[in-house]
């Protein structure tokens, strides 16, 4: 599990480390590791002696790391050269650099392969007018790349695409979230010593076995109700194709049944594809979670076959995944009366889905919503989970997972080649896999199985991608694959 933290909370576990006089020790310790990943940056491309490398260096702390870095270069013989972008320079540092024989212009030497961005950290408010940086330079960005919210993600003008981000004392949310991770690239972190004195993390990601855990593979003596029955109620005469890629994608992830309740000629296609899935028009079986909305429609018969599915839950206290349709269909009530019957509950939109299911379920709080989805995901999910009292998983570039009690997941695997219609309806089969494999009372939160089921398709998407471009019907092998190991 990887923990992040709000540039606001790194800034207060700093604070009595700077109340005692540990300010330039703690600087030094973060350029030092910055100067240390930059060395292997320059001997990956070539000879470190002789390189040049240049940093554009801000007004304040994060110029100062950038500075420090320079001295520590130059004394490995790296031509070190600073670019001031404000009008003054962190004295100590430009001190240390012009000690160890490094120089300061103007502009970005011609001959530079190495700019390090130190213009703006934790402390930057707004864009800025970056030079321009020259082809082929590799960038690498100093504690996080210039004009990065560090507590959203969101980036403001000017910013820099890096290769590496050298972060310091914690990972930033701004690094994982959206477009800040797009704007980081590599993350690395540096230790400078906060860990005593950070809390809570604002979020976290699931990493490969904490993913594997949910979808871990049969104990010896289990048997096909034990491994999880998920009920998929998805499809309709207008998107027959749903269903089949929801059921796919479940069985793809090692359920021991998948049971699908839907109009003939959709669960004909389903058998088609999947002669093992038990198919019927209604919910009666042995589901002991379901996946509803893919396909669905929004017309009486799509909003009765949902009615049925949510009471089979209610009635049985059974987890549920809400996607696509079901979004725009679930009632208030619905959700209320799956709550008193202690049913796990996901909803899965995508940022336009979950603007319209808070217009439409939480008036109150659609007022500049569609503006906080696009700014700060995070936060949108998160309000949306606490007021809902359910778990939302929020799909884009990077999925945000948030329980009711604002614990928050986010997961930034797969890319955007998996931005093509139908891949939804996968991740909805793996949200239901990971519901019903492990039951109301199996181990770990909704909100993490929710995190595993992205982590899984996102992987999937990347393993599906290496063999070129691909359509949904795709990822359920590649799923098979990731499982695999291969
Ligand atoms: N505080 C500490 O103990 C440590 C801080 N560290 C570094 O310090 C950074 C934070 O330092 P600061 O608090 O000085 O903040 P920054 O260096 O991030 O930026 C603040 C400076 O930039 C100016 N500024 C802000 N927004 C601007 C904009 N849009 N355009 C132009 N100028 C702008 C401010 O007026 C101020 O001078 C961290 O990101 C990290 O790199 C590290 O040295 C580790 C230790
Ligand atoms: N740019 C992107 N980078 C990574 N993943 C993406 C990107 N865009 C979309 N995705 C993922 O692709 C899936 C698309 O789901 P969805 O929008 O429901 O599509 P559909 O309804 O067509 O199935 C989601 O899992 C989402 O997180």
């Amino acid at each position: 599990m990887l923990n992040a933290y709000t540039g606001t909370a790194v800034r207060a576990a700093e604070k009595p480390l700077l109340d005692a006089a540990q300010g330039e020790a703690l600087m030094r310790r973060a350029a030092w590791g910055l100067a240390a990943w930059v060395v292997r940056e320059l001997r990956s491309r070539g000879p470190v002696a002789g390189s040049t490398v240049v940093a554009l260096v801000g007004t304040g702390n994060n110029g100062g790391d950038a500075l420090w870095a320079l001295a520590f270069l130059r004394r490995r013989g790296v031509d070190a050269v600073a670019v001031p972008t404000g009008e003054r320079m962190h004295e100590a540092g430009l001190d240390a650099l012009r000690r160890a024989g490094g120089r300061v212009t103007d502009r970005i030497p011609d001959n530079a392969v190495l700019l390090v961005d130190g213009v703006l950290g934790t402390g930057a408010r707004g864009g800025w007018e970056p030079p321009r940086v020259p082809k082929g330079v590799a960038v690498v960005a100093c504690d996080l790349p210039s004009g990065v919210g560090a507590d959203t993600g969101e980036v403001a003008r000017g910013v820099i695409l890096a290769d590496l981000t050298v972060t310091f004392g914690a990972l930033k949310t701004g690094l994982v979230v959206g477009a800040g991770a797009h704007a980081a690239g590599r993350v690395e972190p540096v230790d400078i010593g906060l860990s005593p004195y950070l809390g809570e993390p604002d979020v976290s990601s699931l990493e490969r076995d904490d993913a594997l855990a949910v979808f871990a593979p049969p104990a010896w003596d289990d048997h096909k109700y034990r491994r999880g029955v998920l009920g998929v109620c998805a499809g309709s005469e207008q998107y027959p194709g749903a269903a089949v890629l929801v059921c796919s994608s479940a069985l793809a992830s090692g359920l021991g049944m998948v049971q699908y309740a839907g109009p003939q000629r959709t669960a004909g296609l389903v058998l088609t594809a999947h002669p093992e899935v038990v198919a019927g028009t209604g919910v009666e079986g042995k589901a002991q979670a379901w996946a509803a909305g893919p396909g669905l429609g929004s017309d009486d018969e799509a909003r009765s076959r949902l009615t049925e599915v949510v009471e089979a839950c209610v009635d049985g206290g059974l987890p549920l995944v809400l996607d696509a349709s079901a979004l725009g269909l679930v009632t208030l009530d619905q959700l209320s009366r799956l709550r008193g019957a202690g049913c796990e509950v996901v909803l899965t939109p995508h940022q336009g889905e979950l603007v319209k299911l808070v217009d439409r379920l939480v008036p109150h709080l659609a007022d500049g919503f569609a503006d906080l989805a696009k700014a700060d995901p995070v936060a949108a999910a998160r309000r949306t989970a606490e007021v809902l009292a359910v778990v939302v998983l929020l799909k884009g570039s990077t999925t945000v997972c948030a329980a009711p009690d604002g614990r928050t997941l986010v997961q930034n695997e797969g890319g955007a080649e998996l931005a093509t219609a139908g891949t939804g309806d996968c991740l909805a089969g793996l949200v239901g896999s990971a519901l019903a494999r492990s039951g109301p009372n199996g181990p770990g939160a909704t909100v993490e199985k929710a995190a595993a089921a992205a982590w899984l398709h996102g992987t999937a998407g990347t393993r599906a991608a290496s063999d070129g471009p691909f359509g949904a019907s795709t990822v359920p092998d590649a799923i098979r694959r990731v499982l695999a190991g291969h």
